[in-house]
């Protein structure tokens, strides 16, 4: 398992600063982990064919999920994981005039141009339902083989968010000291980065995206999943878009190394050999 590189699309310019201020705030982190099973608050989209069914799922991070269990068998079955008689949704379209397209395509386009990516934030909250409708409309997004590959993690605890804080300011020390070596702390330099991430406890809410690298088919097998970076990828671009027109703001961010002592905090499921290494000597 390898953590993503970080997606920094907009830079911070100073000028900007005064915009932010009073707005509602969102520090998102993405991090490609493995797949989905318990800890903090966790929302999982089910398939749009399942009708009447709550979108959104709460765990209680003391349940236990051994029940789940770990998938031992390969994938060799001729049972698709998506039922065989899969109900499809019926597609309603009304095709806009020209003019409606214009002017919508101009709107939108005002919309993501004006998003940037910041690193202070409003503690003001946000109110929980904002988030959620936000994380269901990531959830939309189209996924390899219909597998929804993601599990989305919202951290609001302070308590929980200064954890993270401090492994992740210890991390990208040694990240920006050691790591990432001078062409790219050189690169950097312009944007005005460093390891101090105050808004890790300033933000209201931190995003977690995890990547599910397969999947529990309910008899205990394998369930595949496909194109699974690209489909969390396309996810996060919905979310911040989303978050984008809710009228807050982020920072998407992939702190490199945090990945590990991370997933432990969090109670998500071992993932890599480096994962399971960190278990071992901690
Ligand atoms: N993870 C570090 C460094 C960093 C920062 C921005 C950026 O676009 C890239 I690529 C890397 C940090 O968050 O400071």
């Amino acid at each position: 398992m390898k953590e993503s590189s970080l997606m920094e699309s907009f830079p911070f310019f100073a000028k900007h600063g005064h915009m932010v201020l009073g707005c509602f705030a969102v520090a998102l982190l993405i991090n490609l982990l493995l797949r989905s099973c318990r800890g903090g608050e966790q929302f999982v989209r089910p398939f749009r064919t399942e009708q009447n069914h709550n979108p959104i799922k709460e765990l209680n991070p003391d349940e236990d999920f051994s029940e789940y269990g770990e998938a031992t068998d390969g994938v060799e079955d001729d049972s698709p994981s998506l039922p065989e008689n899969l109900e499809h949704v019926k597609f309603e379209y009304s095709r806009p005039t020209e003019n409606e397209m214009r002017e919508r395509s101009r709107k939108f386009y005002e919309i993501t141009n004006a998003r940037r990516t910041l690193r202070f934030f409003s503690p003001d909250p946000v109110p929980r339902d904002v988030i959620v409708n936000i994380i269901k409309a990531a959830g939309t997004s189209p996924s390899g083989a219909h597998t929804e590959p993601w599990t989305f993690v919202v951290v609001s605890n302070p308590d929980l968010k200064s954890d993270i804080r401090r492994i992740v300011e210890h991390e990208e020390e040694l990240n920006y000291a050691k790591r990432m070596g001078k062409r790219w702390t050189t690169d950097l330099r312009p944007l005005g980065t460093n390891w101090h991430k105050e808004y890790l406890t300033q933000a209201p809410y931190l995003i977690f995206v995890f990547k599910q690298d397969y999947g529990i088919l309910p008899n205990g097998k394998r369930k595949m999943h496909y194109y699974k970076e690209m489909s969390v990828a396309i996810a996060c671009g919905i979310l911040i878009t989303a978050i984008q027109y809710a009228g807050l703001v982020t920072l998407t961010s992939t702190p490199l190394n945090c990945g590990p002592a991370l997933r432990t905090l969090l109670k998500r499921p071992m993932g890599s050999l480096r994962h399971q290494a960190y278990e071992a000597l901690n």
